[in-house]
This record gives structure tokens, C-alpha cells and sequence, in this order.
């Protein structure tokens, strides 16, 4: 069969597949058109699966059939896409849409809601590409509306209220709002300087979290956290946090209870959540495991942040001291030496091999014979087969089959957009199996498996002190 009638056959088969376990179900695929809520799009999450392959072939499939100068072109031109983007969503355009309701609003109508000092007619043009992306919706002429994907930029506030406290304008926002926010701020702006910095002899081969493409851009010297902590980045260091607060919930529902026996860990077992945020991980283990003891470490500014959080949303695990909130650098002696488990949920790929070893070797030093390091992290695959690379178990990503790439090609390549965003902002990266093998066992830990969750883009990296 031809390769084209191949990756059709695998959209079709795939699709007929969804729409019956759809139909068993009674309930219809979550169509684009409709604003995102977590119940809407359950029936997602049940073939998962099933829409990999689809969603594989289905951009396979586009680029085969476009002529070859505009792929590269578009590709090239993602920019554009991400320049209107990063402009509408600063405006709080998406918040105003949410309030026009279904019908829309003119971009006249917009600029005025929004209060910027904003052409209408510019507007609409970056609007319309979004629309063309699948990300809003233009209804009429130059009026607009939300749809499934833009409206998980809603910071779930009334307008008025993120134009009179915008330092605050992520607090307690759902889905991707932050975390798409700090792409479109940070990473965008580094993103424009990363060619002169990886090809300048006195950056390229650095592997120092202060001399990438992000301090060149900023035209500071401190590293990406402590850069948080500087006077005016308030409001970067409260949204970073929330992000990664958030993406807990943007992740398939419970995966940080899969792939571990948390439940068989026993009572007043300790779980050291280090470089924890401001909780969100171990908040999703806190309400579940009630017979564990947890303690989140951080930066200070950090904790602090944590501690408003907890006594918002979940006070009695201070007053009962299931929770300890603990200010720890990490680069330092680690003070927990009876953790049943140290967890680093995106943590160690944040820095350089350098720096990750110091973290974990750290760890190791505190290490209980009992204690299990649970990295929850991306594991990079290779974009060719990785058939025996490694006998651990889970080593091996599940594969595509030809003529798909063995990575499922776009239906799985957020974790390269994650690991050029360690190479714009913090110096880390995403590992390939291998290379986390060989980080663990220079720290004295021995990778034992690797839990994958399906569909799911973190997975557990299980090692024990060797
Ligand atoms: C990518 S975030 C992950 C947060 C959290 N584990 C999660 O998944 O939501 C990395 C975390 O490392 C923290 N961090 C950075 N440098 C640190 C240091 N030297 N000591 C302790 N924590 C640090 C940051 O403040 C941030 O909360």
C-alpha cells in the first residue's frame, strides 16, 4: 500500500475505533467549538490511546501531501502564530470573549472591554491566524469567540478584576494560563536570541544555569530562579509557580498516583517532595494518602507562597502536621535522613549534569537504606527505534509502527518543545533513557524501572541508593 493510503487507513481505522467505544458510551467527542471544561472533555482521556496513532499520521499525512517550501515556511513562521498569540493573550482578550458569551465580540468591541491602547483592525488579523491554527473562533466578519483551546488561556476572573490586581491575575487560575503565559514572555524573547547564543564560542558549550539564551535576552547575569526572586518579577515568580501548580490538573487525571504504590507505603511513612512549587503534587497525593507524612522544600520566596496556599486550600494538613513546609536549597546538605521517598516532580531536568548530580548526590548522602527516589520526569525517546537500549523495565517507549515514527512523531513531541525550553531558560534537558541511567549511578543511585503512564508525558523514574 502506498504510504499515503497507509496513513489515511490509519486515521480511519483509529476514528472508527473512537466513535464507537464514543457511541458505548453515550457521549459525543468533545467538540473543538465549545469552550474546554474537565467534564466536556472526560471522554478524551478513555481513548487517549486510540488517538495517538490518529493524530501521528494525521500531520504525517500534511506533510507529505504540502509541497515541501511551504512546510518549511510555516514551520519557520510558528513565530508569527506565537507573536499574535503572546498579543492576545497579554490583552486578556480570551477573558473578554468569556463574558460576550457564545455569540462573540466585534474586535471594536474588544479593544474597548480590554482597555488597551489597541488597533482593532490589528487585532483581528492576529486573531484570524490563531483562528486558522483552530484556536478561537471568527463567527462573522472580524467577531470572535473562544473555543475549546483558546478558552484554556482563561484565567477564570472577572476582567475587571485582572485589570485592578494584575499582579495577581494568575493566583488560583485554572488550566494552561500560566504556563502558556511564561512561554509567550521568557522563553519567546529567549527564543530570539538563541541562535547568536549557541553558535557565540564564549556561550556554547556552557553548562552554567546563568549563561544561557534567556540571561542574554534579559541582559541579566542570575540564573532562572533567582532572576524570579529579583524586585520586579514578582509577578513572573507568583505565575511560575502556579503553573506548575496547574499542570498537575493538565496531566491524564491521577497520573502521579499511577505507576507507584503509594497506598503501600506504611503509615507515617515520610514523602519529601523536594523542589516541590508550592505543592500541587503533593497536594494530589495529600488527598488521596491521608496515612502519609509530607514535606514540601523550596526556595523560601517559594515556601512562603506555599504556606498561603495551604492555608487556603487545605489547612488542616498544617494544623495536624501531616504537612511540614520547609524552606531547602537543594544545592546543600539535605536535612530529611528518614524519607521513605524523595520526589522530584520536573525537577531534575531543569539543570545540567552537573548540577542534577549535585541534587541527587545530596539526596543519596540523606538516603535511608529504605528510601526510593521517584523522579516524575519526561524520558526523552529518539526519533528512530530504541529497540535494546536498555533492560530495565519500562526502558523501552511504547513504539509506532511504520510508516510512522517510532515517537509517534507530533502526537509526541512535547517533550521536545520541553527540551528546547531547558535549553532557553534553565540549562537542564529532557533524557533519553540512557543518559538518566548514567546520571543516577554517577550519584549512587540505581535506576530500577521506569513507570509509564499512558498518554501521559511525565512518567517515574524509580531508583533505590546502589
Ligand atoms: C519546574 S519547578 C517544579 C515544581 C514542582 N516540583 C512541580 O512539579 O510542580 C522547579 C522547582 O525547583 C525549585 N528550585 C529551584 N532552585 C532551587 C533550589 N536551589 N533549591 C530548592 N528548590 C529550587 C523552584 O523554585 C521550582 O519550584
Amino acid at each position: 500500500m502506498s504510504v499515503i493510503k497507509e496513513l489515511a487507513r490509519i486515521i480511519n481505522e483509529g476514528v472508527n475505533t473512537i466513535q464507537s467505544k464514543c457511541d458505548a458510551s453515550g457521549k459525543p467527542f468533545p467538540s473543538l467549538d465549545e469552550p474546554y471544561t474537565p467534564e466536556s472533555d472526560a471522554v478524551r482521556i478513555q481513548v487517549i490511546a486510540d488517538a495517538l496513532p490518529i493524530i501521528a499520521a494525521a500531520n504525517q499525512l500534511i506533510a507529505t501531501l504540502q509541497i515541501p517550501a511551504m512546510s518549511i515556511i510555516v514551520a519557520s513562521g510558528y513565530v508569527h502564530v506565537s507573536a499574535a498569540f503572546a498579543t492576545i493573550a497579554k490583552a486578556n482578550v480570551v477573558e473578554a470573549l468569556r463574558e460576550a458569551g457564545p455569540q462573540g465580540l466585534h474586535v471594536k468591541e474588544i479593544v474597548e472591554k480590554i482597555k488597551k491602547p489597541m488597533d482593532p483592525a490589528k487585532l483581528a488579523r492576529m486573531l484570524r491566524i490563531c483562528a486558522t491554527y483552530h484556536i478561537f473562533r471568527e463567527v462573522a466578519p472580524d467577531v470572535f469567540t473562544n473555543n475549546r483551546i483558546s478558552s484554556l488561556l482563561d484565567k477564570g476572573k472577572p476582567l475587571k478584576e485582572i485589570l485592578a490586581k494584575p499582579l495577581e491575575a494568575f493566583d488560583e487560575s485554572p488550566g494552561c494560563a500560566a504556563f502558556v503565559d511564561i512561554l509567550i514572555d521568557e522563553s519567546f524573547k529567549a527564543a530570539a536570541v538563541t541562535q547568536d547564543h549557541l553558535m557565540d564560542p564564549s556561550t556554547a558549550f556552557s553548562d552554567e544555569p546563568n549563561q544561557l539564551p534567556i540571561q542574554r535576552a534579559m541582559h541579566t547575569n542570575k540564573a532562572l530562579f533567582e532572576w524570579y526572586d529579583e524586585p520586579g518579577n514578582e509577578l513572573r515568580r507568583r505565575r511560575f509557580n502556579i503553573a506548575m501548580k496547574e499542570s498537575v490538573k493538565f496531566e491524564v487525571p491521577g497520573a502521579i498516583l499511577q505507576g507507584f504504590d503509594w497506598g503501600a507505603l506504611p503509615k507515617g511513612s515520610k514523602v519529601v517532595d523536594v523542589g516541590g512549587g508550592i505543592g500541587g503534587t503533593t497536594m494530589a497525593l495529600y488527598d488521596i494518602h491521608k496515612h502519609l507524612r509530607y514535606v514540601i522544600q523550596d526556595r523560601e520566596a517559594v515556601i512562603k507562597q506555599a504556606q498561603q496556599v495551604w492555608q487556603t486550600e487545605r489547612p488542616e494538613a498544617l494544623e495536624n502536621d501531616t504537612l511540614a513546609l520547609q524552606p531547602h536549597n537543594f544545592f546543600e546538605k539535605q536535612p530529611v535522613k528518614d524519607a521513605s521517598v524523595f520526589l522530584l516532580r520536573t525537577v531534575i531536568h531543569d539543570w545540567s549534569d552537573r548540577y542534577a548530580r549535585t541534587i541527587l548526590t545530596h539526596l543519596r548522602a540523606a538516603a535511608a537504606p529504605y528510601t526510593q527516589l521517584v523522579l516524575v520526569d519526561q524520558v526523552a525517546p529518539l526519533a528512530c527505534s530504541e529497540d535494546g537500549i536498555s533492560d530495565v523495565p519500562g526502558a523501552t517507549a511504547p513504539t509506532a509502527p511504520p510508516p510512522l515514527l517510532p515517537n509517534f512523531g507530533l502526537a509526541g513531541s512535547m517533550v521536545y518543545n520541553l527540551d528546547i525550553q531547558m535549553i532557553l531558560l534553565c540549562g537542564g534537558e529532557e533524557r533519553t533513557v540512557l543518559k538518566i541511567s548514567q546520571l543516577l549511578s554517577s550519584a549512587g543511585w540505581k535506576l530500577q524501572r521506569i513507570a509509564r503512564v499512558p498518554g501521559n508525558l511525565l512518567h517515574k523514574i524509580i531508583a533505590t541508593p546502589a
